[in-house]
């Protein structure tokens, strides 16, 4: 693992739990992000889960919070949770808010300055991160799946319909699926990549949909008491966006549930046997 630092490691449902460092070509800075190998990746490769967080979140909210260690033991699966932007850039600026810069890197591409340099999260998860990850960890490289929170809900959507022969699996918890058309989305994509929305249809996923669709069924939960259901995460205008183009999709409402890793964990188990069967 030359290239790799190991900042922390822990034994977890007979497997472990790591937190690594590295130089980021793509990002021109140091990343982080966590990787958690099930007991059966001692004796074999293993299928490989990405999850991308949300607002606000670093590689470690999801692995202290989801409960998800158990259910990738049990499937066998590597899950990779990778740090939701680059951090101390020396950006003028990137740790004003919380909803941009520091914490808010979006998935996309940034093209506009001061961003353009360091801000390349949707290279960075599609390309530099997972070759990393087939180096270092004993993977079945074809057999990956993807999905996230929130703005990691949208990164995992649109990752994978950009990328459907990457991707075999997508799924989604309470993700902001039309950024073109909700505040979060408008200041990120206008604030990366520009004025020109033309260029921001190729992070929505409510108009991706239209334009490429994906392979397989989408699984999202959404909470009906999540506080940022009806302005920033739209999932009607996703499901009528697949309903338009036949795009199969399995969205369900949980009644009563909210935007946080309470909700998550309470429906994560099916998100693992979503991906694992895939
Ligand atoms: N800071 C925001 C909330 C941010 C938030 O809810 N972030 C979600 C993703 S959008 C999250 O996962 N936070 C980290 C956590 O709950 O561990 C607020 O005050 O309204």
């Amino acid at each position: 693992m030359s290239n790799l630092n190991l900042l922390s490691e822990y034994k977890s449902f007979g497997g472990k739990l790591g937190f690594y460092s590295h130089s980021s070509s793509t990002c021109n800075s140091e990343m982080r992000f966590a990787v958690y190998q099930p007991p059966q990746a001692t004796q074999k490769p293993v299928p490989i889960l990405y999850f991308l967080s949300g607002l606000s979140s670093t590689e470690e909210n999801f692995m202290v919070k989801a409960g998800v260690q158990r259910f990738a033991a049990e499937y066998g699966l590597i899950l990779v949770a990778p740090d939701t932007s680059p951090r101390n850039t020396g950006i003028a600026g990137e740790d004003d808010d919380w909803d941009f810069g520091t914490g808010a890197g979006f998935y996309v591409d940034a093209t506009e300055e001061p961003w353009r340099k360091n801000y390349q999260m949707y290279s960075y998860v599609v390309q530099e991160l997972p070759a990393l990850i087939t180096a270092n960890f004993p993977t079945q490289p074809e057999k990956q799946g993807i999905f996230g929170h929130s703005m990691g809900g949208h990164g995992a959507l649109v990752c994978a319909m950009r990328n459907p022969e990457l991707y075999k699996s997508v799924s989604a918890f309470a993700p902001i699926t039309a950024p073109m058309r909700c505040p979060w989305g408008q200041k990120a994509l206008g604030g990366y990549l520009g004025n020109n929305q033309e260029t921001w249809r190729a992070y929505d996923a409510s108009e991706l949909v239209k334009q490429v669709g994906y392979h397989s069924s989408i699984l999202i939960d959404q909470g009906t008491a999540d506080k940022f259901l009806a302005e920033q995460l739209l999932p009607e205008v996703f499901e009528q966006a697949c309903a338009d183009v036949n795009q199969p999709l399995n969205l369900r409402y949980q009644e009563g549930y909210d935007h946080s890793y309470y909700f998550i964990a309470s429906f994560i188990e099916d998100h693992i046997r979503h991906h694992a069967l895939a």
